[in-house]
């Protein structure tokens, strides 16, 4: 697993707008170099600011919006276009404005759709495993993960059996921030990205931040689980790194 390396931005309009920076830029590179991209969005304050940013960047033009495949690390079960749903945010912030290939945006199925959440995680894994040349998964180019106060990532929330799971996709139940049900990649689907970036703004998330940065057992701490294979990034605002030490701030990115 990659060490992490951490940038820290003035505040979280600033951290979103540098996110979206980084998050055209990585999408561009990936296309230069083969054709198509994929990448995983997150929900939550920080992840749809960043979407937003993205969609007002002039950058935007950059990327080849068609040959994206467009994933997320979990989404909350509830009815298609509900507004908690993380693909309604998604949509609202970025989707709706550019033109991408509808076949290739892969939003988690909704809790209108007539399946149990069990059968809505196989059914997402199913898709995955269709887009994926090898494997489970396709190799995701980045993965984005919001952080929450108890430190969960996705819908991975701290002593919870779903973190066990070793499928990707997994049917969460009883998670402690509204709704209780949802779906998440699983901790070994989220290892699987070329990169993790953890987005997260703000004081509430600074004992969370460096609890994720340290060797704690993911049971207890799911973001300290969460490791790109190529490299891990943590995008904080100065209010979330405040509980940092300093020798972490300036570390160098190495696997
Ligand atoms: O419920 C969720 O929360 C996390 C974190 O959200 P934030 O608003 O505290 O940044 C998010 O990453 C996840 O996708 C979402 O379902």
């Amino acid at each position: 697993m990659t060490v992490p390396s951490v940038v820290v931005h003035r505040d979280q309009d600033l951290l979103a707008k540098a996110a979206a920076a980084r998050l055209v830029t990585r999408i561009v590179d990936a296309q230069s170099a083969g054709g198509g991209a994929h990448i995983v969005l997150t929900g939550g304050g920080v992840g749809t600011a960043v979407l937003a940013e993205v969609a007002a960047s002039p950058a935007r033009d950059a990327v080849d919006w068609r040959n994206l495949d467009i994933w997320w690390g979990d989404e909350r079960y509830l009815p298609a276009g509900h507004e908690e749903r993380n693909e309604t945010g998604a949509r609202a912030a970025l989707l709706d404005h550019v033109d991408v290939d509808e076949r290739r945006v892969h939003p988690m199925p909704a809790s209108d759709s007539g399946r149990t959440p069990e059968d809505a995680a196989e059914r997402y894994a199913e898709e995955l495993r269709t887009a994926a040349p090898h494997g489970d998964v396709p190799s995701f180019d980045v993965l984005m993960l919001g952080l929450g106060p108890d430190a969960h990532v996705a819908s991975l929330f701290p002593d919870l059996p779903a973190l066990r799971e070793s499928r990707p996709v997994v049917a969460v139940h009883g998670a402690p921030k509204p709704p209780p049900t949802r779906l998440s990649l699983s901790l070994p689907a989220l290892r699987t990205a070329q990169e993790v970036w953890i987005l997260a703004a703000g004081e509430s998330k600074a004992k969370a931040a460096r609890l994720a940065l340290s060797d704690a057992d993911p049971a207890q701490v799911p973001a300290a689980g969460a490791r790109g294979r190529e490299r891990t990034l943590f995008v904080l605002d100065r209010a979330a790194a405040g509980e940092l030490p300093s020798e972490i701030i300036s570390r160098p990115a190495v696997p």
